[in-house]
């Protein structure tokens, strides 16, 4: 595997000015993170609101200069190349660039002229991008009168122009609806497919980082607290939950029983229902039924609920992503 993207040890102080005499205040916005990406993955960065995914993403793409640490993005060192690294990469900022009044095919048109790329390639290029990205008819139509969903799609059409090796996408789904958001994954996905791009996108849906993402990295408090694929960083959760609805008078000995027929499952009781954790419940459940049948013990219902990614961040952090962003 080749590594697109290396960064080691990134930080970023904010000073802020603060009014009358007050000394400045400071914000370790990121506190030393290492970032791998090899070609062709599809890495998801998520955390909170605040967690300091967008302050690193503008480190690794040169809009800011890191307090600390080192990158070599796309072959490029950061600090010594960041024109190399601007030509290389793109970046689909959250809240995109186009202008609403701007004519969707010019737009492109000009701003692959940025990056040097004749406006007759970039037409060709602009034309079957746009058909990648389900846009066929916008050439001509103006930015503003897109839909939500079409003018994340455009944004990443602009991203792409220049044919980068390495894309970042931040926050691509924000504000979208459920199926344009499931509509864009779609996209992303196929990103990878047709161009090889590798993909960096940072978000705080878990959905999305689970539905689109090889590999993801968590960010709380501009630290990394976990790396790995969705599987891998579900399995740290600690496997399956298993529910079993009763009726309440028999929850304390269905736990009792269940607790001697699954090895640390630690059974708790919640009114009519037992709720135990194991490493596959799938496997575990035959002989859970099987034995709590034998007691005598009749089951209602029965529910298998695989770990989340909001698990896995709860269990790493004791907070919801969730109620994270709810509350930002
Ligand atoms: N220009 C700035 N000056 C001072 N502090 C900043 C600045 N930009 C960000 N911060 C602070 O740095 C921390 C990280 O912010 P950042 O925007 O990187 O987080 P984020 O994970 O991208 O959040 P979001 O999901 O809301 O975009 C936050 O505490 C934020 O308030």
């Amino acid at each position: 595997m080749t590594a697109i993207l290396k960064a080691r040890n990134l930080s970023k102080t904010y000073k802020i000015r603060s009014r009358g005499k007050d000394a400045p205040k400071t914000v370790e916005a990121v506190k030393g993170v290492d970032i791998t990406v090899n070609e062709g993955e599809i890495v998801g960065f998520l955390g909170p609101n605040g967690a300091g995914k967008t302050t690193t993403l503008r480190m690794i793409t040169t809009l800011l200069d890191p307090t600390g640490g080192e990158a070599t993005v796309a072959g490029h060192d950061l600090a010594r190349d960041p024109i190399g690294v601007r030509r290389s990469i793109g970046y689909v900022a959250q809240m995109g660039t186009t202008d609403p009044s701007a004519i969707v095919g010019e737009e492109l048109v000009d701003h692959a002229k940025l990056y040097g790329i004749d406006p007759k390639v970039a037409a060709e290029r602009g034309k079957v991008l746009l058909a990648d990205l389900d846009l066929q008819d916008a050439w001509t139509r103006k930015c503003g009168s897109l839909s939500g969903g079409q003018r994340r799609r455009l944004d990443i059409a602009m991203g792409l122009i220049h044919e980068p090796k390495l894309v970042f996408l931040d926050e691509p789904s924000t504000g979208l609806d459920p199926q344009s958001r499931a509509n864009l994954w779609h996209h992303i996905a196929r990103l990878r497919e047709e161009y090889g791009t590798t993909v960096f996108i940072t978000t705080h849906y878990m959905d999305e980082a689970d539905a689109l993402c090889d590999r993801i990295l968590i960010i709380d408090h501009g630290v990394i607290v976990a790396e790995g694929t969705p599987e891998e960083l579900k399995r740290r959760v600690g496997g399956d939950q298993v529910i079993l609805s009763v009726a309440p008078e028999l929850a304390a000995r269905t736990a009792e029983v269940a607790a001697r027929l699954i090895a640390d499952s630690h059974p708790e009781v919640e009114g009519g229902e037992v709720r135990l954790v194991s490493a596959d419940g799938g496997t575990a459940l035959p002989k859970l039924l099987a034995g709590l049948a034998a007691a005598g013990l009749d089951i209602d219902g029965v529910a298998v609920r695989r770990p989340t990614l909001d698990d896995v961040f709860l269990t790493l952090t004791g907070r919801s992503l969730r109620d994270d962003v709810a509350a930002a």
